[in-house]
């Protein structure tokens, strides 16, 4: 699903922040990305999500090299990977319904076609009771949770989320966990970057931990 071989990743002119990187994610897998603050956690992301190239290596996206893959192709590409990103990029003039259909609108469907399917998606994360809130009004946990379920709601074939249990309290974190673990059950692969180690040691699954700008993987 993706393949990373000695991909290595600098900004302007400063230090490599990714070094020799080679693994895959395989389909349906779950796993954590972990690693200190500043490590590179987010960069990583924006390689997988195709928001940054590579400066050196090989990135392979569905079996796509990314360095050699025409623009007309990417937003096919992107439309297969949701991301939760940190700060939830939730947009405040719509609602938080409007906000969690938006890739489905983006890709042309009729509202008719998805208003029941994002509105259980919203139960599902537990914000069936805020789908008419503006997210300005919304808590932390529920933007996040917002956030998620706009990720999930076009059944993204891979999941990505940085920090997602954030700025969330441990119970809450531990209920956005389940709804990963969820997610992987139907057959999603599952990345997930977080610091929380508390967290990880809830579910037995693979770590990739980034140190020093190289990759780590513990099965
Ligand atoms: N756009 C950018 N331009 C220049 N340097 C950057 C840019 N983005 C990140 N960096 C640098 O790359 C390194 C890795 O940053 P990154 O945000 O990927 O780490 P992180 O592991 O996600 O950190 P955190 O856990 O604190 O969010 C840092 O030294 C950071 O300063």
């Amino acid at each position: 699903m993706l393949r990373f071989e000695n991909v290595g990743l600098r900004y302007g002119l400063g230090p490599e922040v990714l070094r020799d990187l080679t693994f895959t994610i395989e389909p349906n897998s779950f796993q954590f990305l972990t690693g200190p603050s500043g490590a590179g956690k987010t960069s990583l992301l924006r390689l997988m999500f195709l928001a940054q190239k590579p400066t050196r290596g090989l990135v392979k996206v569905f079996g796509r090299d990314i360095l050699t893959l025409p623009a007309r192709e990417l937003p096919g590409l992107r439309r297969r990977v949701g991301v939760v990103f940190q700060d939830f990029r939730l947009l405040d003039h719509m609602t938080t319904y409007e906000n969690v259909a938006l890739p489905l609108r983006v890709a042309g469907r009729d509202e008719a076609s998805y208003r029941a399917e994002v509105t259980e998606l919203l139960g599902w994360v537990g914000l069936g009771e805020k789908l008419d809130a503006s997210p300005m009004v919304l808590s932390g946990g529920e933007k996040q949770r917002a956030a998620i379920a706009r990720a999930l709601v076009a059944q993204p074939e891979l999941l990505l989320a940085d920090e997602p249990t954030g700025n969330v309290d441990p119970q809450l974190a531990r209920r956005i966990l389940r709804l990963f673990v969820e997610l992987h059950k139907s057959g999603t692969a599952v990345v997930i970057a977080t610091h929380d180690i508390a967290l990880m040691d809830l579910v037995d699954a693979k770590r990739l931990v980034l140190h020093d700008g190289r990759l780590h993987v513990y099965e």
